[in-house]
Protein backbone atom coordinates (compact mmCIF):
# COMPACT_ATOMS: atom_id res chain seq x y z
CA UNK A 1 0.00 0.00 0.00
CA UNK A 2 1.49 3.68 -1.01
CA UNK A 3 1.03 6.28 0.97
CA UNK A 4 -1.79 9.21 0.41
CA UNK A 5 -0.55 12.26 -2.10
CA UNK A 6 -0.20 15.22 -0.66
CA UNK A 7 -0.60 18.72 -2.15
CA UNK A 8 2.01 22.15 -0.97
CA UNK A 9 -0.19 24.30 -3.49
CA UNK A 10 -2.79 26.76 -1.10
CA UNK A 11 -6.45 26.48 -2.20
CA UNK A 12 -6.16 30.39 -3.27
CA UNK A 13 -3.16 29.40 -5.98
CA UNK A 14 -4.96 26.97 -6.99
CA UNK A 15 -8.49 29.10 -7.40
CA UNK A 16 -5.82 31.80 -9.05
CA UNK A 17 -4.66 28.93 -12.01
CA UNK A 18 -8.17 28.38 -12.64
CA UNK A 19 -8.87 32.29 -13.06
CA UNK A 20 -6.11 32.90 -15.09
CA UNK A 21 -6.82 29.57 -17.43
CA UNK A 22 -10.12 30.54 -17.68
CA UNK A 23 -9.67 34.48 -18.48
CA UNK A 24 -7.22 33.79 -21.02
CA UNK A 25 -9.40 31.35 -22.19
CA UNK A 26 -12.70 33.40 -22.51
CA UNK A 27 -10.08 36.42 -23.61
CA UNK A 28 -11.66 36.32 -27.26
CA UNK A 29 -15.13 37.03 -25.93
CA UNK A 30 -14.55 38.40 -22.86
CA UNK A 31 -12.17 41.24 -21.32
CA UNK A 32 -13.64 42.52 -18.07
CA UNK A 33 -12.28 40.10 -14.72
CA UNK A 34 -14.52 37.21 -13.94
CA UNK A 35 -17.06 36.65 -11.35
CA UNK A 36 -15.08 34.58 -8.91
CA UNK A 37 -16.79 31.83 -6.56
CA UNK A 38 -14.71 30.09 -4.54
CA UNK A 39 -15.61 26.86 -2.91
CA UNK A 40 -15.11 25.92 1.12
CA UNK A 41 -11.38 24.04 1.20
CA UNK A 42 -13.25 20.98 3.05
CA UNK A 43 -16.24 19.41 3.21
CA UNK A 44 -17.65 20.34 -0.04
CA UNK A 45 -18.45 17.33 -1.67
CA UNK A 46 -21.60 15.52 -1.12
CA UNK A 47 -20.89 12.51 -2.66
CA UNK A 48 -18.04 10.37 -2.78
CA UNK A 49 -16.81 6.36 -3.68
CA UNK A 50 -14.39 3.71 -2.06
CA UNK A 51 -13.51 1.19 -3.26
CA UNK A 52 -12.86 -1.74 -0.07
CA UNK A 53 -9.56 -3.69 0.60
CA UNK A 54 -9.75 -6.89 2.61
CA UNK A 55 -6.37 -7.22 4.62
CA UNK A 56 -6.71 -10.54 6.55
CA UNK A 57 -9.17 -9.94 8.93
CA UNK A 58 -8.45 -5.89 8.47
CA UNK A 59 -11.12 -3.93 5.80
CA UNK A 60 -10.33 -0.06 4.96
CA UNK A 61 -11.24 2.29 2.34
CA UNK A 62 -8.69 2.86 -0.99
CA UNK A 63 -8.14 4.81 -3.43
CA UNK A 64 -5.51 5.03 -6.07
CA UNK A 65 -2.82 7.59 -6.59
CA UNK A 66 -3.56 9.00 -9.86
CA UNK A 67 -0.33 9.81 -11.29
CA UNK A 68 1.12 6.47 -9.71
CA UNK A 69 -2.04 4.26 -10.29
CA UNK A 70 -0.93 2.41 -6.44
CA UNK A 71 -3.97 1.87 -4.12
CA UNK A 72 -3.43 4.01 -0.82
CA UNK A 73 -5.00 3.53 2.74
CA UNK A 74 -8.23 6.26 3.29
CA UNK A 75 -9.49 6.80 6.59
CA UNK A 76 -11.21 10.03 6.00
CA UNK A 77 -11.44 12.23 3.65
CA UNK A 78 -11.86 16.01 4.42
CA UNK A 79 -13.13 16.90 0.67
CA UNK A 80 -16.40 14.96 1.51
CA UNK A 81 -19.17 16.56 4.03
CA UNK A 82 -18.84 16.18 7.26
CA UNK A 83 -21.96 13.90 7.50
CA UNK A 84 -19.67 11.22 4.58
CA UNK A 85 -16.40 11.33 7.32
CA UNK A 86 -18.14 10.64 10.02
CA UNK A 87 -20.43 7.58 8.38
CA UNK A 88 -17.38 6.00 6.32
CA UNK A 89 -15.81 5.52 9.91
CA UNK A 90 -18.73 4.13 11.34
CA UNK A 91 -19.35 1.67 8.85
CA UNK A 92 -15.94 0.05 8.96
CA UNK A 93 -16.31 -0.37 12.45
CA UNK A 94 -19.74 -1.86 12.07
CA UNK A 95 -19.28 -3.76 8.84
CA UNK A 96 -15.48 -5.23 9.60
CA UNK A 97 -16.26 -7.88 12.41
CA UNK A 98 -19.24 -8.72 10.44
CA UNK A 99 -18.88 -11.67 8.13
CA UNK A 100 -21.95 -11.62 5.97
CA UNK A 101 -21.81 -7.38 5.40
CA UNK A 102 -17.69 -7.76 4.83
CA UNK A 103 -18.05 -10.89 2.15
CA UNK A 104 -17.24 -9.85 -0.96
CA UNK A 105 -17.67 -6.03 -0.65
CA UNK A 106 -16.02 -4.54 -3.05
CA UNK A 107 -17.09 -0.57 -2.96
CA UNK A 108 -18.70 2.00 -1.20
CA UNK A 109 -20.17 5.01 -2.16
CA UNK A 110 -22.34 7.74 -0.22
CA UNK A 111 -24.55 10.31 -1.42
CA UNK A 112 -25.25 13.00 1.27
CA UNK A 113 -26.38 16.17 1.22
CA UNK A 114 -26.70 20.02 3.26
CA UNK A 115 -29.74 17.95 4.95
CA UNK A 116 -27.89 15.25 6.90
CA UNK A 117 -29.74 12.48 4.85
CA UNK A 118 -27.25 10.09 3.18
CA UNK A 119 -27.74 7.09 0.81
CA UNK A 120 -24.94 4.43 1.02
CA UNK A 121 -24.53 2.09 -1.26
CA UNK A 122 -22.63 -1.53 -0.43
CA UNK A 123 -21.50 -3.10 -4.28
CA UNK A 124 -20.84 -7.05 -4.06
CA UNK A 125 -19.30 -9.07 -5.95
CA UNK A 126 -21.95 -12.17 -4.97
CA UNK A 127 -25.51 -12.09 -4.72
CA UNK A 128 -27.52 -10.62 -1.89
CA UNK A 129 -29.79 -13.06 0.17
CA UNK A 130 -32.11 -13.01 3.03
CA UNK A 131 -29.35 -12.93 5.47
CA UNK A 132 -27.41 -10.06 3.87
CA UNK A 133 -30.81 -8.14 4.20
CA UNK A 134 -30.99 -8.98 7.32
CA UNK A 135 -27.59 -7.80 8.47
CA UNK A 136 -27.82 -5.12 6.50
CA UNK A 137 -31.40 -3.67 7.90
CA UNK A 138 -29.73 -4.02 11.71
CA UNK A 139 -26.59 -2.20 10.40
CA UNK A 140 -29.12 0.24 9.14
CA UNK A 141 -31.26 0.51 12.67
CA UNK A 142 -27.48 0.68 14.14
CA UNK A 143 -26.78 4.11 11.71
CA UNK A 144 -30.07 5.24 12.58
CA UNK A 145 -29.59 5.91 16.14
CA UNK A 146 -27.21 9.11 15.08
CA UNK A 147 -27.51 9.10 11.17
CA UNK A 148 -30.87 9.47 8.40
CA UNK A 149 -29.67 6.63 6.27
CA UNK A 150 -30.79 4.60 3.61
CA UNK A 151 -28.67 1.41 2.58
CA UNK A 152 -28.70 -0.06 -0.85
CA UNK A 153 -27.09 -3.29 -2.16
CA UNK A 154 -26.14 -3.66 -5.34
CA UNK A 155 -24.53 -7.03 -6.85
CA UNK A 156 -24.67 -8.41 -10.58
CA UNK A 157 -28.11 -7.66 -11.67
CA UNK A 158 -29.51 -7.41 -8.27
CA UNK A 159 -30.41 -3.92 -6.26
CA UNK A 160 -31.65 -4.35 -2.60
CA UNK A 161 -33.46 -0.84 -0.98
CA UNK A 162 -33.40 -0.93 2.81
CA UNK A 163 -35.30 2.72 2.85
CA UNK A 164 -34.87 5.04 0.15
CA UNK A 165 -32.70 5.31 -2.69
CA UNK A 166 -32.59 9.18 -2.90
CA UNK A 167 -32.29 12.13 -0.12
CA UNK A 168 -34.00 14.79 -0.01
CA UNK A 169 -31.80 18.00 -0.09
CA UNK A 170 -32.33 20.82 1.90
CA UNK A 171 -30.31 23.70 -1.26
CA UNK A 172 -30.71 27.57 0.50
CA UNK A 173 -30.70 29.84 -2.45
CA UNK A 174 -32.24 33.53 -3.20
CA UNK A 175 -32.97 33.55 0.16
CA UNK A 176 -35.25 30.26 0.34
CA UNK A 177 -34.82 27.06 1.44
CA UNK A 178 -35.62 24.59 -1.84
CA UNK A 179 -36.09 20.95 -1.60
CA UNK A 180 -34.64 19.00 -4.01
CA UNK A 181 -34.95 15.46 -4.55
CA UNK A 182 -31.35 13.84 -5.26
CA UNK A 183 -31.44 10.38 -6.70
CA UNK A 184 -28.57 7.38 -6.13
CA UNK A 185 -26.56 7.24 -9.22
CA UNK A 186 -28.77 10.47 -11.39
CA UNK A 187 -26.66 13.55 -12.01
CA UNK A 188 -26.68 16.24 -9.14
CA UNK A 189 -24.25 19.38 -8.85
CA UNK A 190 -21.34 17.79 -6.41
CA UNK A 191 -20.70 20.73 -4.30
CA UNK A 192 -23.87 21.97 -2.48
CA UNK A 193 -22.11 25.23 -1.28
CA UNK A 194 -21.18 26.47 -5.00
CA UNK A 195 -24.01 25.13 -6.42
CA UNK A 196 -26.44 28.04 -4.62
CA UNK A 197 -23.73 30.30 -5.64
CA UNK A 198 -24.01 29.39 -9.33
CA UNK A 199 -28.11 29.24 -8.47
CA UNK A 200 -27.83 33.01 -7.47
CA UNK A 201 -25.40 34.06 -10.57
CA UNK A 202 -27.99 32.81 -13.16
CA UNK A 203 -30.58 34.62 -11.07
CA UNK A 204 -28.57 37.71 -10.82
CA UNK A 205 -28.39 37.32 -14.62
CA UNK A 206 -32.17 37.10 -15.02
CA UNK A 207 -32.55 40.45 -13.26
CA UNK A 208 -34.33 42.79 -15.63
CA UNK A 209 -35.14 39.93 -18.74
CA UNK A 210 -39.05 39.44 -19.13
CA UNK A 211 -40.84 36.35 -20.46
CA UNK A 212 -40.24 32.95 -20.55
CA UNK A 213 -37.50 30.57 -19.85
CA UNK A 214 -36.49 27.87 -21.79
CA UNK A 215 -33.87 25.51 -20.23
CA UNK A 216 -31.86 22.43 -21.64
CA UNK A 217 -29.95 19.50 -19.59
CA UNK A 218 -32.34 20.90 -16.67
CA UNK A 219 -31.76 17.73 -14.69
CA UNK A 220 -33.92 17.78 -11.53
CA UNK A 221 -34.49 21.10 -11.87
CA UNK A 222 -31.21 22.50 -10.14
CA UNK A 223 -31.92 25.96 -11.82
CA UNK A 224 -35.59 25.66 -13.37
CA UNK A 225 -37.69 25.74 -10.21
CA UNK A 226 -35.43 28.60 -8.15
CA UNK A 227 -35.16 30.39 -11.23
CA UNK A 228 -39.15 30.27 -11.75
CA UNK A 229 -39.70 33.51 -9.46
CA UNK A 230 -37.87 35.45 -12.15
CA UNK A 231 -39.75 34.86 -14.99
CA UNK A 232 -43.53 34.13 -16.15
CA UNK A 233 -42.99 30.40 -16.99
CA UNK A 234 -40.38 27.79 -17.37
CA UNK A 235 -40.07 24.94 -19.97
CA UNK A 236 -37.16 22.75 -19.25
CA UNK A 237 -36.52 19.33 -21.18
CA UNK A 238 -34.03 16.97 -20.21
CA UNK A 239 -32.87 13.35 -21.44
CA UNK A 240 -32.63 11.11 -18.30
CA UNK A 241 -35.94 9.43 -16.61
CA UNK A 242 -35.02 9.38 -12.98
CA UNK A 243 -34.11 13.34 -13.69
CA UNK A 244 -37.16 14.02 -14.90
CA UNK A 245 -39.56 12.18 -12.49
CA UNK A 246 -37.44 14.26 -9.74
CA UNK A 247 -37.62 17.23 -11.05
CA UNK A 248 -41.47 16.53 -11.48
CA UNK A 249 -41.34 15.73 -7.53
CA UNK A 250 -39.78 18.70 -6.85
CA UNK A 251 -42.19 21.01 -9.28
CA UNK A 252 -44.51 19.65 -6.55
CA UNK A 253 -42.66 19.68 -2.94
CA UNK A 254 -41.84 23.30 -3.40
CA UNK A 255 -45.02 23.95 -4.90
CA UNK A 256 -43.94 25.82 -7.88
CA UNK A 257 -47.04 26.49 -10.42
CA UNK A 258 -45.07 27.51 -13.54
CA UNK A 259 -42.29 25.44 -14.32
CA UNK A 260 -42.75 22.54 -16.74
CA UNK A 261 -40.66 19.67 -17.36
CA UNK A 262 -40.24 16.98 -19.99
CA UNK A 263 -37.96 14.16 -21.08
CA UNK A 264 -36.75 15.43 -24.13
CA UNK A 265 -33.10 15.22 -25.45
CA UNK A 266 -31.77 18.70 -26.69
CA UNK A 267 -31.96 17.00 -30.16
CA UNK A 268 -35.21 15.94 -29.93
CA UNK A 269 -36.27 19.36 -28.65
CA UNK A 270 -34.54 21.24 -31.47
CA UNK A 271 -36.75 19.03 -33.98
CA UNK A 272 -39.99 19.69 -31.34
CA UNK A 273 -39.68 23.56 -31.39
CA UNK A 274 -38.80 23.72 -35.79
CA UNK A 275 -42.00 21.88 -35.67
CA UNK A 276 -40.81 18.97 -37.43
CA UNK A 277 -42.18 16.24 -35.08
CA UNK A 278 -44.30 16.08 -32.58
CA UNK A 279 -43.92 14.36 -28.97
CA UNK A 280 -46.23 12.64 -26.97
CA UNK A 281 -44.34 13.71 -23.91
CA UNK A 282 -44.45 17.46 -24.82
CA UNK A 283 -48.94 16.68 -24.38
CA UNK A 284 -49.74 19.68 -22.16
CA UNK A 285 -46.70 22.02 -22.95
CA UNK A 286 -48.16 24.78 -25.70
CA UNK A 287 -44.71 25.98 -27.49
CA UNK A 288 -46.43 27.95 -29.92
CA UNK A 289 -47.79 29.96 -26.43
CA UNK A 290 -44.49 30.89 -24.88
CA UNK A 291 -42.65 33.99 -25.37
CA UNK A 292 -39.41 32.72 -24.81
CA UNK A 293 -36.36 35.59 -24.66
CA UNK A 294 -34.03 33.22 -22.69
CA UNK A 295 -32.68 29.95 -22.49
CA UNK A 296 -30.74 28.60 -20.31
CA UNK A 297 -28.37 25.32 -21.02
CA UNK A 298 -25.80 23.45 -18.88
CA UNK A 299 -24.46 20.74 -20.88
CA UNK A 300 -22.52 17.44 -20.10
CA UNK A 301 -19.03 17.93 -20.91
CA UNK A 302 -19.28 17.42 -24.62
CA UNK A 303 -20.64 20.91 -24.92
CA UNK A 304 -23.54 21.73 -27.36
CA UNK A 305 -24.24 19.89 -30.65
CA UNK A 306 -24.62 22.20 -34.04
CA UNK A 307 -28.02 21.90 -34.08
CA UNK A 308 -28.81 23.03 -30.51
CA UNK A 309 -25.73 25.80 -31.10
CA UNK A 310 -27.64 27.13 -34.05
CA UNK A 311 -31.35 26.91 -32.13
CA UNK A 312 -30.53 28.55 -29.04
CA UNK A 313 -28.39 31.62 -31.50
CA UNK A 314 -32.32 32.60 -32.14
CA UNK A 315 -32.87 33.74 -28.30
CA UNK A 316 -32.32 37.17 -27.16
CA UNK A 317 -30.33 36.20 -24.11
CA UNK A 318 -28.56 33.01 -23.26
CA UNK A 319 -27.45 31.58 -20.16
CA UNK A 320 -24.64 29.12 -20.47
CA UNK A 321 -23.46 26.99 -17.51
CA UNK A 322 -20.53 25.08 -18.45
CA UNK A 323 -18.78 22.18 -17.03
CA UNK A 324 -15.83 22.30 -19.55
CA UNK A 325 -14.23 25.39 -20.61
CA UNK A 326 -12.89 24.07 -23.99
CA UNK A 327 -16.22 23.22 -25.42
CA UNK A 328 -18.02 26.11 -24.30
CA UNK A 329 -15.20 28.06 -25.78
CA UNK A 330 -15.98 25.89 -29.44
CA UNK A 331 -19.32 26.68 -28.82
CA UNK A 332 -18.91 30.55 -28.12
CA UNK A 333 -17.11 30.87 -31.22
CA UNK A 334 -20.49 29.82 -32.94
CA UNK A 335 -22.23 32.05 -31.24
CA UNK A 336 -20.08 34.88 -31.17
CA UNK A 337 -21.41 35.38 -34.72
CA UNK A 338 -25.10 36.65 -33.09
CA UNK A 339 -24.14 37.30 -29.49
CA UNK A 340 -21.55 38.89 -27.32
CA UNK A 341 -20.65 37.75 -23.63
CA UNK A 342 -21.95 40.28 -21.21
CA UNK A 343 -20.66 38.28 -18.00
CA UNK A 344 -18.66 35.30 -17.10
CA UNK A 345 -17.89 33.40 -13.89
CA UNK A 346 -15.99 31.11 -12.41
CA UNK A 347 -17.39 28.39 -9.97
CA UNK A 348 -15.08 26.34 -8.22
CA UNK A 349 -17.54 23.22 -7.92
CA UNK A 350 -14.01 21.01 -7.96
CA UNK A 351 -11.20 21.82 -5.62
CA UNK A 352 -7.66 20.83 -5.99
CA UNK A 353 -8.61 19.08 -9.21
CA UNK A 354 -8.17 20.42 -13.42
CA UNK A 355 -12.14 20.84 -13.77
CA UNK A 356 -13.09 24.12 -14.05
CA UNK A 357 -16.80 25.24 -13.77
CA UNK A 358 -18.03 28.55 -15.36
CA UNK A 359 -21.07 30.47 -16.58
CA UNK A 360 -21.87 33.26 -19.32
CA UNK A 361 -24.49 35.41 -19.82
CA UNK A 362 -24.67 36.01 -23.79
CA UNK A 363 -26.91 39.31 -25.27
CA UNK A 364 -27.43 39.36 -29.02
CA UNK A 365 -26.21 41.80 -30.73
CA UNK A 366 -27.47 44.89 -31.32
C1 LIG B 1 -24.19 19.02 -16.27
S1 LIG B 1 -25.71 18.16 -15.99
C2 LIG B 1 -26.74 19.53 -15.52
C3 LIG B 1 -28.05 19.18 -14.87
C4 LIG B 1 -28.76 20.32 -14.15
N1 LIG B 1 -28.72 21.55 -14.88
C5 LIG B 1 -28.22 20.52 -12.75
O1 LIG B 1 -27.70 21.61 -12.45
O2 LIG B 1 -28.32 19.61 -11.92
C6 LIG B 1 -26.18 17.78 -17.62
C7 LIG B 1 -27.52 17.11 -17.77
O3 LIG B 1 -27.75 16.89 -19.16
C8 LIG B 1 -28.42 15.65 -19.33
N2 LIG B 1 -28.16 15.26 -20.73
C9 LIG B 1 -27.09 14.62 -21.24
N3 LIG B 1 -27.19 14.53 -22.57
C10 LIG B 1 -28.36 15.11 -22.92
C11 LIG B 1 -29.02 15.35 -24.16
N4 LIG B 1 -28.50 14.95 -25.31
N5 LIG B 1 -30.20 16.01 -24.13
C12 LIG B 1 -30.75 16.43 -22.96
N6 LIG B 1 -30.17 16.23 -21.75
C13 LIG B 1 -28.98 15.59 -21.74
C14 LIG B 1 -27.83 14.76 -18.25
O4 LIG B 1 -28.70 13.69 -17.94
C15 LIG B 1 -27.65 15.75 -17.09
O5 LIG B 1 -28.80 15.76 -16.27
Amino acid sequence: MSTAPTTTITYQDQLQAKVDTLTSLLSPFYKQALDVYPSPEQHYRMRAEFRVWHDGDDLYYIMFNKETKTPYQVDEFPAASETINRLMQRIIELVKPNPVLRKKLFQVDFLSGLSQECVISLLYHRQLDDEWQAQAEALRTELNKEFKVSVIGRARKQKVILGDDFIIEELPADGKTYQFKHIENSFTQPNAYVNTHMIEWAIAQSQGLTGDLLELYCGAGNFSIPLAAHFDHVVGTEIAKPSVEAAQFNIAVNQIDNVQIARLSAEEFVEALAGKRQFERLKGIELAERQFNTVLVDPPRAGLDPATTQMISQFDNIIYISCNPHTLVDNLEALSATHEVSRAALFDQFPFTEHMESGVLLTRKA
